[in-house]
């Protein structure tokens, strides 16, 4: 007989940041029917792949969080590619999952979907009340297109497809490019590099002003199995009729200076920090309301200091995917 803990679940880019997380949760709480595909093995931006993958596994709840994901000089330098790929992913897997009969979605939207000047912290509702960041536009515009897909399917066909929009996120399995990741693992691996050749200065883009709110990405995936763990009734009576997603986050922020000051001193370097003021600062602040996922009874486990410290640990082990 099935049991909620041996339901058929897909993880969708188990082998990312967010997507390795979510399977480490759910091998935690039992969960033991849990598939998977690399890239190699299923391209989720080719619909017949996708199609014939749904039509054989019998797949009972999908975990969305294969995307093209990059930080904002990746999302500044490659627009199509952040647009048309993310498009295609969860165009794909939403649809395909709903004619298969998939019983729960989960899509990953981002904390960027919301206007650059937001008002903070960032509440659901503030969704398309203004412009978006122009160096994340694409990306986001397919994100809300995300949202508004399982808003659609749930509206139309009564699909059990919900979202979160996580804020800024880091952790083990990370991406470690240079140029094209995330603020703190591209800085942890450029405070390391510094460390081990002895270099004075460590250079940081922008003016190290803007505010950012950082996740732990376990926290993030405990998020996710908690929402998805939801009756609908619950889901549906804490989201409002016509906005299904819940925001995910801490509800603090630090400057760019400050997280960098953090990273400085959990990798142990000694020089000084300088800041190249012709990259892009990108959203001034983005903070997000996290009360309605506090009401769902959900809250953060991880500090921003010790995070860092458990992801440097992980960095100096982990084979660095750059
Ligand atoms: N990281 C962050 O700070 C944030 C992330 N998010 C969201 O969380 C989700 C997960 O992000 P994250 O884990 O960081 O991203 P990663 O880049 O770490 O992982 C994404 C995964 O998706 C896979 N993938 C990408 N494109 C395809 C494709 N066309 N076909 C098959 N597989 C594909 C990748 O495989 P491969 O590497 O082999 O291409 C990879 O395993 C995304 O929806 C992202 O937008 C939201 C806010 C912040
Ligand atoms: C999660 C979110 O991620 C992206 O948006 P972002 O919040 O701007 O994320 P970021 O981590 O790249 O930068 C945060 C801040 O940090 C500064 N910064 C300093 N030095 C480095 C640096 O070396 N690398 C990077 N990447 N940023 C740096 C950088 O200038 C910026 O002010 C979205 O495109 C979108 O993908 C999205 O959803």
């Amino acid at each position: 007989m099935k049991t909620h803990l041996n339901k058929r679940i897909y993880v969708a880019g188990h082998r990312g940041l967010v997507g390795s997380a979510i399977v480490r949760t759910l091998r935690k709480r039992d969960y033991t029917n849990i598939v998977t595909r690399t890239h190699a093995e299923m391209e989720l931006t080719d619909q017949a792949q996708v199609r014939a993958f749904f039509e054989s596994e019998q797949i009972d709840e999908v975990y969305l969080a294969a995307a093209r994901v990059g930080g904002i000089h990746a999302n500044n330098t490659y627009p199509a590619e952040f647009i048309y790929d993310n498009l295609m992913v969860q165009a794909n897997v939403i649809h395909e999952a709903w004619r298969a009969g998939v019983k729960r979605l989960l899509f990953l939207g981002s904390s960027c979907i919301y206007p650059r000047m937001s008002q903070q912290p960032i509440k659901e509702e503030y969704l398309m009340s203004g412009s978006l960041e122009p160096t994340n536009e694409p990306y986001a515009i397919a994100k809300i297109a995300g949202i508004k897909m399982c808003e659609s399917y749930h509206r139309q066909y009564g699909s059990d497809f919900r979202s979160v929009m996580p804020t800024n996120l880091y952790g083990p399995g990370d991406n470690y490019h240079p140029e094209n990741s995330h603020v703190i693992p591209a800085l942890i691996r450029r405070f390391h590099e510094a460390k081990m050749n002895g270099a004075e200065k460590v250079t940081i883009w922008g003016t190290g002003e803007p505010r950012r709110e950082f996740l732990y990405v376990d926290d993030m995936a405990d998020a996710c199995v908690h929402v998805m763990e939801l009756d609908r009734e619950t889901y549906d009576l804490n989201t409002s009729p016509m906005l299904s997603h819940i925001n995910v986050g801490t509800g603090e922020d630090v400057t760019i200076r400050e997280v960098a000051e953090v990273i400085r001193r959990a990798v142990g370097f000694k020089g000084s920090i300088e800041f190249d003021t012709s990259k892009p600062d990108g959203t001034p602040r983005k903070l997000l309301d996290t009360g309605k996922l506090a009401q769902l009874g959900w809250r953060p486990g991880m500090r921003l200091s010790d995070g860092i410290v458990e992801t440097y640990r992980h960095f100096q082990q982990e084979t660095v995917r750059a």
